[in-house]
């Protein structure tokens, strides 16, 4: 048994930097977890593999290439599960000996097992050679989340999968039907489309991704019903039957029934809180086993604190990551701040889309007098260049100020792109920034410029004053 000043559960980006921002404060840190291999969701069966899966599937088919070279152009011809895998494999291979090297460089021990508490100090590491206790001043939980498995869903990892078991499977499906409109549901969709599955995407809301811009959704749907998604909003499934010839049978409650060689459940999260053992140091989980926490990432027992996707929205590895360090800077009493204001979401579905502050409905609704301008990737020489004809990016801006509020964007680049707008807001930089300064050309951020012309060449004259 040893004690240590904190100990972290779960290696995924919450764990990893909560473990790494305590050692770097001259701290003992241990790090538990249950699985193999370290990296968590992020890089085991999440974020990594279905970006390499996105990369491998845009190279091989040559999708980026065909508005340059024709609907026909191919990198090659008959694509495999094998092709797909290869760049998975290599890319999590490398992130897994990154984490291990950045944990031995830190002097963070690595204990494998999975771990509950005995009581608010104590955790129990279960493994298959025994059992052993530690103690710890601080507990960061960074245990993060499982796919849902709705009771009434015949899941059999086969025909019938949820969203883990797509990376898993033996061959790339003939058709799929994915039952949930969310991030992983859009991505896989439209990644899966591109690679010349046929792709039946349901969701129960009128429209994908709520919370994006209602214009970048748009065009976002349209290029996706171009490549081949059937989109059903407004639906749910009410019945699901593996058929004799091996093809998956679904009852709709609206739209006719359908069929396909596979069926995808993509509804969401639940938190991976069972077995903790909350209930020995007085912690209850919600519905979807997700903790609650304070702005410092305090659960109700302020030594113990959780980060990452088990204390639900927005759940993401780059939010994750900061919540770790965020809680292992207040446990020590060093200055914490995360800017939640300006958090950027970045989507990779095909096109990758990407948003940084509010949009036109939030400025609606609060009564912000707010101008527009837009970009179009074809009427830059850059967007030329790469053969993306379809993207865009759009300002929102303060009508009299000129203050930027928010910056949307669908098209190649556009989660790289977002972090300029994002600079621009955080010194809360107006759009004459974008209009005074010279950009390199040709590149996609001249966007910025040509938006921002865009805002207020529409806007009446005279033009608020320009500083
Ligand atoms: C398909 C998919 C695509 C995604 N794409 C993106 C993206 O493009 N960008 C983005 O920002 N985010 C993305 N995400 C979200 C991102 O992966 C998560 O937000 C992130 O991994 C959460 O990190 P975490 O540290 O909270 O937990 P996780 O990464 O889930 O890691 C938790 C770890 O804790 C371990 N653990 C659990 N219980 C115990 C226990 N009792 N004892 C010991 N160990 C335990 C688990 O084995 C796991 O290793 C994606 C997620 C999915 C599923
Ligand atoms: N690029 C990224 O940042 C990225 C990528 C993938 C996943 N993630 C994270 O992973 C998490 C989980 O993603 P997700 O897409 O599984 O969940 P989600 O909660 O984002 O979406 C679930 C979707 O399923 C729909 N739905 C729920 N029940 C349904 C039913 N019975 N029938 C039809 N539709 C139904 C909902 O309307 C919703 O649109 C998210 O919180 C997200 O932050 C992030």
């Amino acid at each position: 048994m040893a004690h240590y000043d904190l100990l972290a559960i779960g290696t995924g980006p919450a764990g990893q930097k909560a473990a790494v921002q305590a050692a770097k404060l001259g701290k003992k840190v241990g790090i538990i977890e249950r699985k193999e291999v370290v990296g968590g969701v992020c890089i085991n069966t999440g974020t990594i593999p279905s970006k390499s899966l996105r990369e491998a599937v845009l190279y091989l088919s040559g999708f980026r290439q065909r508005s340059l070279y024709g609907a026909g152009y191919r990198l090659k011809h008959t694509i495999t599960i094998e092709d797909l895998a290869f760049r998975a494999n290599h890319v999590i291979k490398n992130e897994i000996q990154i984490v291990e090297n950045q944990m031995a460089r830190n002097h963070v021990d690595m204990l494998y097992g999975s771990a509950s508490f005995v009581d608010p100090h104590r955790l129990e590491i279960r493994h298959s050679s025994g059992t052993a206790e530690h103690t710890a001043d601080f507990i960061v939980i960074a245990v993060g989340t499982e796919p849902a498995r709705p009771a009434d869903v015949p899941f059999d990892d086969d025909r019938v999968i949820d969203t883990d078991g797509l990376l898993r499977l033996q061959r790339i499906p003939e058709s799929i039907v994915i039952v949930g409109g969310g991030v992983i549901g859009t991505e896989y969709a439209s990644i899966l489309a591109a690679l010349g599955v046929p792709v039946v995407l349901i969701d129960k809301r009128p429209r994908l991704l709520e919370f994006v811009d209602a214009e970048i959704i748009d065009a976002l749907q349209r290029q996706m019903q171009e490549i081949g998604v059937t989109l059903y909003h407004n639906e749910e499934v009410s019945g699901i039957k593996t058929q004799a010839d091996g093809l998956v049978h679904v009852s709709l409650q609206e739209a006719k029934a359908i069929t396909a060689t596979t069926l995808m459940y993509a509804v969401g999260r639940v938190g991976a809180s069972d077995g903790l053992g909350l209930e020995r140091v007085g912690l209850t989980a919600d519905a979807r086993g997700r903790l609650a926490v304070n702005e410092h990432f305090q659960t109700a027992v302020p030594h113990i604190y959780a980060a990452g996707d088990i204390i639900g929205f927005p759940a993401l590895a780059s939010t994750s990551m900061q919540q770790g360090r965020h809680a292992a800077c207040h446990a020590f009493g060093q200055p914490d701040r995360t800017d939640t204001a300006l958090l950027p979401y970045g989507i990779y579905s095909i096109p990758e889309i990407s948003m940084v502050g509010r949009t036109e409905e939030e400025l609606t609704l609060a009564n912000v007098p707010f101008g527009v301008g837009i970009a179009r990737y074809r009427e830059i020489a850059r967007g030329q260049l790469i053969g993306d004809d379809t993207g865009m990016l759009k300002l929102l801006f303060h009508r009299q100020t000129l203050e930027v509020l928010g910056v949307h964007a669908i098209g190649e680049g556009a989660t790289e792109l977002i972090h300029i707008g994002q600079a621009v807001m955080a010194y809360r930089g107006k759009i004459d920034y974008f209009i005074d300064t010279v950009f390199n050309y040709p590149t996609l951020a001249e966007c910025y410029k040509v938006a921002a012309l865009d805002g207020i060449n529409r806007l009446p004259r005279p033009w608020p004053p320009h500083e």
